[in-house]
């Protein structure tokens, strides 16, 4: 698990991460990770079919187990796109498909990254906004202690 800080308007945002392995054969497993995420981040490499084609199933296990919690997908590194194995068009389009905001990041370069944390944290922060306003008897309750921590943020790769 990884711990992140980061600056959203005025409020310091915590994030923790967990990275799931992308093998299916340890389903069971990273199910129980991602159980109470409160945001997700669906990662392919663009030198990696394989984990291209997986993300519409990972966004279904996803989504059966926790809902729909604030997502994005992201194309890592993209500092290797002389040997990319994924037009373009194909990602865009299936961030289209799946509704959700696209990100082309390099980890190793350090491309990107902080946005695609920046923009969960916003969208996080916003829904809690939301829903306290609309359910305001929820503001006092323990669920609204982690209302700033955004607590599982979980990278499938
Ligand atoms: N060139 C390049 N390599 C990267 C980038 N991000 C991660 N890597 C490398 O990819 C390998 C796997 O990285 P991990 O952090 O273990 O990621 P993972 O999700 O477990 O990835 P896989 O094991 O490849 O499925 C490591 O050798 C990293 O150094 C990137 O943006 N660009």
């Amino acid at each position: 698990m990884h711990k992140l800080l980061i600056g959203v308007n005025d409020e310091d945002v915590r994030l923790m991460l967990w990275d799931t392995a992308g093998q299916e054969e340890f389903d069971a497993i990273t199910k129980a990770y991602y159980r109470g995420a409160q945001a997700c981040v669906l990662v392919f490499s663009t030198n990696d079919r394989d984990s291209f084609e997986a993300i519409p199933s990972w966004r279904e296990k996803v989504e059966a187990e926790v809902g729909d919690i604030p997502t994005v997908l992201v194309q890592n590194k993209i500092d290797l796109l002389d040997d990319s194995v994924i037009k373009n068009e194909e990602a865009e389009g299936l961030a289209k498909k799946l509704k959700l905001r696209f990100y082309r990041a390099s980890v190793k370069e350090d491309l990107n990254v902080n946005e695609v944390f920046k923009y969960l944290a916003d969208k996080y922060l916003l829904r809690l906004e939301q829903q306290t306003a609309e359910e305001p008897e929820l503001v006092h309750t323990t669920s609204n202690k982690i209302g700033k921590n955004l607590s599982s943020i979980r990278n499938l790769a």
